[in-house]
């Protein structure tokens, strides 16, 4: 292990070595390469550019280790746009298609690059990282560890063949003693970090990615692309690194958004991992709260209340109810029918409603059933005008209006939508907008297998021409096969739709990369639930802070979350969860789990009480399908799932 000695040996040792290879390199530069020298004793390895101390418009060196790898870029100055363009391109030309021995490749978008000079840290032209000597540890940041030792051992070798005109330097890995104090230095930590990423080769994907999913990265649009595929198959991954790509060749902002709030935060997080230096280039927001914000720097005020909404509903529904309750009893599916068909759609006159198409939605209706319903939405927008009050979907059509009339003075760069599927019509029609026309502007990311909202539309709907712009991608790198098999018994799909109308990947078809895993499942009475959750999280097989607690349905969550609160368990509402770890167990419910994953999930289902109608259970029968395969899928590892029943408990294991 290295003590403080041994690492004041390997600095030594590393300036001589430079001294030896490069005699005529000037201090500052020295100073910086032995600094990076000296950390070959351990976990990283360094490849020096032979004609230094000439300036070329390439790296100086490049640096490979735990934490990734990294052109690095020495001087008294950042060098300008040009010069950057061109040491960009060949660095990424050099390096990308390296490959680890699982034949994932390394994507330009992987490679980081920094300028480590004398003025302040932080960016250089937004593209590049600034760093000073001082900072000099951030590069070797415990939390940025992702690849292996052999991982670092592959890219060195491909680098090394590649990259002609560079040399590795490397020294002695210093001598092991203990340190007196018992504390780890620095690159002990490294290494064990490294160890742990062994465990979970998880992380990988921050440099490394499958080939199909690098082409996706870096493949040039002409217009609106899509990516779809089934649950965990690196569809976000691959819109993160493309960010990062598109990220370093334009200027202005880019923007991330979906219809799920809580997951921008968590993307985000992700994002500022795999690319430090543009991470305030890309605005991560959901869309409800994009549209807030733009409509209030627009001077529009809306009144947007949940219990106006709520409550106009209710007069509407007590007053035009009782013949639509005549077709289908459920209210909530009227309710769906005027938030996600009508509004939604961005429906205003009953003509239109007549001849929309209902995508998705179970029942047939006929003009006059049609009417009944336009009575009901009438009445409900009478209701909300009468307290001037306003709706979510109000929210998105007059910021569409407001966009139309006048577009944004300074546009996106690029506008990314991730779990498309559960945006209403017209959210799409704004984002479409938000876009604008050209080539890498917009892409739309999703999966028809995991829609949680009921209703649906196609992207010709909105007017998004896709054509020959869709990718499909189908391994899946999320769960392990004893998780994805269970998962699977919730495909019931015949037909999975692409999201453009044609036929696409269902999880079925999904290949699995990763083996092993386990799901369990367990079946009891309300009473004995209690008892058997308590014992899940006792002994959970990764820390609790890894895993996520999912409930159907959502109004049944604090019957779990009383028991653990009493039992001491620390919890973290999903709500509030934004991708840190922590110690708590997360919890929630499908909705605000979608997107994410954890190495465990422990998923409780309660019975149904709700009495509804054949063609609202059909379509509360699909739509949980999906829920389920959803909640399933969230899980990398380990997978527990709870069904509440009267009944004599069982236990099986399966996987
Ligand atoms: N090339 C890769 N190498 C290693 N791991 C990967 C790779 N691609 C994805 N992963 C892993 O799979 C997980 C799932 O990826 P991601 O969230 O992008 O999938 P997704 O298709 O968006 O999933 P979902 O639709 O279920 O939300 C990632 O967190 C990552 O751990």
């Amino acid at each position: 292990m290295p003590s403080r000695h041994a690492q004041r040996i390997a600095e030594r040792e590393s300036s001589d070595l430079l001294s030896r290879h490069h005699p005529h390199l000037d201090a500052p530069r020295r100073r910086v390469l032995a600094a990076l020298l000296s950390r070959t004793a351990g976990a990283w390895r360094l490849l020096v550019d032979d004609a230094l101390p000439e300036r070329a418009a390439r790296a100086e060196a490049f640096l490979a280790g735990p934490g990734g790898l990294f052109a690095v870029l020495l001087g008294e100055h950042p060098p300008d746009e040009d010069t950057f363009e061109t040491i960009r391109r060949h660095a990424e030309e050099r390096c990308a298609g390296i490959r680890d021995h699982r034949g994932q490749v390394l994507t330009g978008s992987g490679l980081h690059f920094v300028f480590i000079g004398p003025g302040r840290s932080g960016r250089g032209v937004e593209r590049y990282w600034t760093l000073t000597e001082r900072d000099l540890p951030r590069l070797f940041r415990r939390d940025a560890a992702h690849l292996t030792r052999r991982h670092v051992d592959a890219i060195v070798e491909q680098a090394a063949t590649r990259l002609t005109g560079y040399r590795e330097l490397r020294v002695r890995p210093p001598e092991r003693a203990p340190e007196p104090d018992g504390l780890l230095s620095a690159d002990e930590l490294t290494e064990d970090e490294v160890s742990g990423a062994q465990l979970r080769p998880f992380d990988s994907w921050l440099t490394f990615l499958h080939p199909q999913q690098r082409a996706v990265v870096t493949r040039h649009y002409n217009g609106p692309a899509r990516i779809s595929g089934p649950a965990g198959t690196g569809k976000t991954v691959v819109v993160l690194h493309r960010l990062r790509h598109l990220a370093r060749r334009s200027t202005g902002p880019l923007l991330f958004t979906t219809f799920v709030r809580t997951l921008p935060a968590v993307h985000e997080q992700s994002f500022r991992r795999l690319a430090p230096e543009v991470g305030d280039r890309v605005e991560f927001v959901n869309l409800h709260a994009w549209v807030r914000e733009f409509l209030q720097s627009r001077g529009v005020r809306l009144n947007v209340q949940r219990e106006a909404i709520t409550t106009a509903f209710a007069l509407a529904w007590r007053k035009h109810g009782a013949p639509l309750a005549a077709i289908e009893p459920t209210e909530d599916y009227w309710r769906t029918e005027l938030h996600r068909v009508i509004k939604g759609r961005g429906i205003t006159t009953v003509d239109d409603y007549l001849r929309a198409a209902r995508k998705g939605r179970a029942l047939r209706l006929g003009a006059a059933q049609k009417e009944l319903v336009w009575r009901l939405y009438e009445a409900y927008e009478e209701r909300l005008a009468a307290r001037a009050a306003h709706d979510y979907n109000d929210m998105i059509s007059v910021a569409l209006e407001e966009l139309t009339t006048r577009p944004l003075e300074h546009g996106y760069a690029a506008v990314v939508v991730d779990e498309v599927q559960d945006i209403t019509l017209t959210g799409l029609r704004l984002i479409n907008r938000l876009a604008g026309e050209g080539p890498n502007r917009l892409l739309l990311v999703g999966d028809g297998q995991q829609q949680v909202y009921p209703g649906g539309w196609s992207l010709s709907d909105a007017g998004i021409p896709i054509q020959g712009r869709g990718e499909v991608l189908r391994v899946n790198y999320r769960n392990r096969a004893g998780v994805l098999t269970f998962a699977r018994r919730f495909d019931a799909t015949t037909q999975v739709d692409d999201l453009d109308g044609q036929a696409g990947v269902s999880l079925l078809q999904a290949e699995s990369a990763n083996p092993g895993g386990h799901s369990h499942t367990w079946t009891g009475t309300e009473d004995e639930l209690a008892g058997e959750l308590l014992r899940q999280v006792r002994e959970l097989p990764v820390p609790l802070g890894q895993t996520a607690l999912i409930v159907f349905p959502p109004a049944q969550l604090s019957r779990c979350t009383r028991v653990l609160r009493e039992a001491g368990v620390p919890m973290l509402s999903l709500d509030r969860y934004a991708g840190e770890a922590g110690e708590s167990l997360k919890v929630g419910s499908v909705h605000r789990a979608k997107g994410l994953d954890f190495q465990a999930v422990l998923v409780v289902e309660f019975p149904e009480r709700e009495r509804a109608g054949p063609a609202a259970e059909q379509e509360s029968d699909e739509l949980r399908g999906r829920q389920n395969l959803v909640a399933a899928t969230r899980a990398r590892d380990f997978l527990w799932w709870a069904t509440v029943r009267d009944q004599v408990p069982a236990s099986t294991v399966e996987g």
